[in-house]
């Protein structure tokens, strides 16, 4: 089943397209991962996705409604000194409407408890955000996110500045999420990615879209791949894209 199906869809801030004629279909259960260079368009399709954009040319249709998507944007703009825990982090996704104005129901404090334990962050739950590293700090967002119980989880650089080890479990946790919902998430970490993702979308104004199984099995677990080479890998060798090394 396709959750998202974009057809011939362009879309530009002022004069040029940042997206041009993007086609691409999101299955349920992928593990998407969108790449490509700063500025490339990438954040913008994700915001198309989640509605916070329309399309001006094209297409999207979703086949879930709109609260089965979860997103994890990449600036969270929350103030990491301000002294607030860990679940009030995660509290802040879930307040329910009946309860708006008097608080956090018995209910929502064990729904964010539950969405911390499912990303491995229940013992510190009363801890400062401000304590946390940065790794266990995008968890603590990521279960903000699963408070509504999203079918696709939607997320924008979760891994920019995280250290390589929280890297790992943030992209571990994902895997797991997996299991359970459709993950899309944009990266520029693209050898981390193609040890978890199952299909990726490189965007530079125009989307190549691959599924990554065939990648996968001719390149070695400990081989780094820059972007060029990554591309080259998965058979499309001009991407006007720069190689950092
Ligand atoms: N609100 C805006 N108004 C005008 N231009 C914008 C706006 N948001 C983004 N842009 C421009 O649109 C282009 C695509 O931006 P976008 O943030 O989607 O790219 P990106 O691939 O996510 O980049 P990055 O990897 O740096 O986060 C860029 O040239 C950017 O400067």
């Amino acid at each position: 089943m396709n959750i998202v199906e974009i057809k011939n869809l362009s879309y530009k801030y002022d004069k040029a397209n940042v997206l041009e004629n993007i086609n691409l279909e999101i299955k349920k259960d992928d593990f998407l991962a969108i790449i490509g260079p700063n500025g490339g368009g990438k954040s913008t399709l994700l915001k198309l996705i989640l509605n916070l954009k329309k399309p001006q040319i094209g297409t999207i249709t979703k086949n879930l409604k709109d609260d089965c998507f979860g997103y994890v944007p990449q600036n969270t703009n929350l103030n990491i000194d301000f002294p607030i825990t860990a679940l009030e982090v995660v509290l802040m996704g879930h307040i329910s409407a009946k309860n708006k104005f008097f608080g956090y129901s018995k209910e929502d404090i064990s729904c964010a408890m539950n969405s911390l334990e499912q990303v491995g962050m229940k013992k510190y739950a009363n801890s400062k955000i401000g304590n946390l590293s940065g790794g266990q700090r995008q968890r603590v967002f990521i279960a903000r996110a699963l408070c509504s119980n999203p079918q696709v989880l939607l997320l924008d650089e979760p891994t920019a500045s995280i250290d390589v080890k929280g890297q790992k479990e943030v992209y571990e946790l994902l895997v797991k999420l997996n299991e359970q919902m459709t993950i899309v998430v944009v990266s520029h970490d693209i050898s981390v990615l193609l040890n978890y993702a199952k299909s990726v979308a490189h965007i530079n104004k125009n989307l190549v879209y691959h599924k990554l199984d065939n990648v996968k099995n001719n390149i070695n677990d400990n081989e780094h791949l820059c972007e060029v080479e990554l591309l080259s890998a998965l058979g499309k060798s001009s991407c006007g894209c720069s190689h950092h090394g």
